[in-house]
């Protein structure tokens, strides 16, 4: 028996929209992040999927798109599970710049460091590899047992959470996953077997 596991990133917030770093800061969607999440929602109903369990993180602009997406998949009355172990990675004092200010005032490689690279965390914040280092435990413990009895778990979070939990659950090098660019609304579908080990990404 295969499990089955939903990633969402949340959609557009008014911070993606105003093109400032975000991290921990807590926007809502904008129209457009809302109309990605209702997308989405409509594609996973069409694809008759119907999830067993639901995680998202602390911020408004996942739990919303998490809302929006069950209101779509006509899915109330369940069991959210909440946690920062799901947050985007914690942009520390880069937070609430806008990201061309910030190339300006530092330079355009060292912004993309900061913002690509796997270890070096911006300055007070955190690093891809501090994000995964709160983001696998996390989905260790809680949601591979659930995978592992076949159930299908939806997450819904952010652009550097879910790509901790991609790189590892594809065996991606930290080279690999820094090119990986996962849109908002954007799903990623797994079937996972019962050693918790991937067995194929499935398009939807
Ligand atoms: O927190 C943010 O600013 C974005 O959601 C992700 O930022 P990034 O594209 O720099 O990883």
């Amino acid at each position: 028996m295969t499990g089955t596991l939903i990633l969402v990133r949340h959609g557009q917030s008014e911070w993606n929209l105003k093109n400032l770093f975000t991290g921990w800061r807590n926007p809502d969607l904008t129209e457009k992040g809302i109309e990605e999440a209702r997308d989405t929602g409509k594609a996973l109903k069409a694809r008759g999927i119907v999830p067993d369990c639901y995680y998202t993180s602390a911020l408004r602009r996942a739990q919303h798109t998490l809302d929006l997406m069950l209101e779509e998949m006509a899915i109330d009355n369940v069991t959210i599970v909440r946690n920062t172990a799901l947050n985007e990675r914690d942009y520390g004092d880069l937070s609430g710049l806008n990201k061309d200010d910030a190339r300006e005032k530092w330079g355009e490689e060292q912004v993309l460091v900061w913002r690509r690279s796997f270890d070096v965390p911006p300055p007070g914040g955190e690093s891809l590899k501090d994000t995964a280092d709160r983001t696998l435990p996390y989905y260790q413990a809680e949601i591979v047992p659930l995978l592992q009895e076949g159930k299908t778990v939806l997450v819904a979070a952010h652009g550097n959470s879910l790509r901790a939990l991609v790189m590892a659950i594809e065996g991606l090098t930290p080279e690999e996953i820094l090119k990986r660019e996962i849109a908002t609304g954007e799903p990623t579908i797994y079937r996972i077997g019962p050693d918790g080990k991937l067995v194929e990404r499935v398009e939807l």
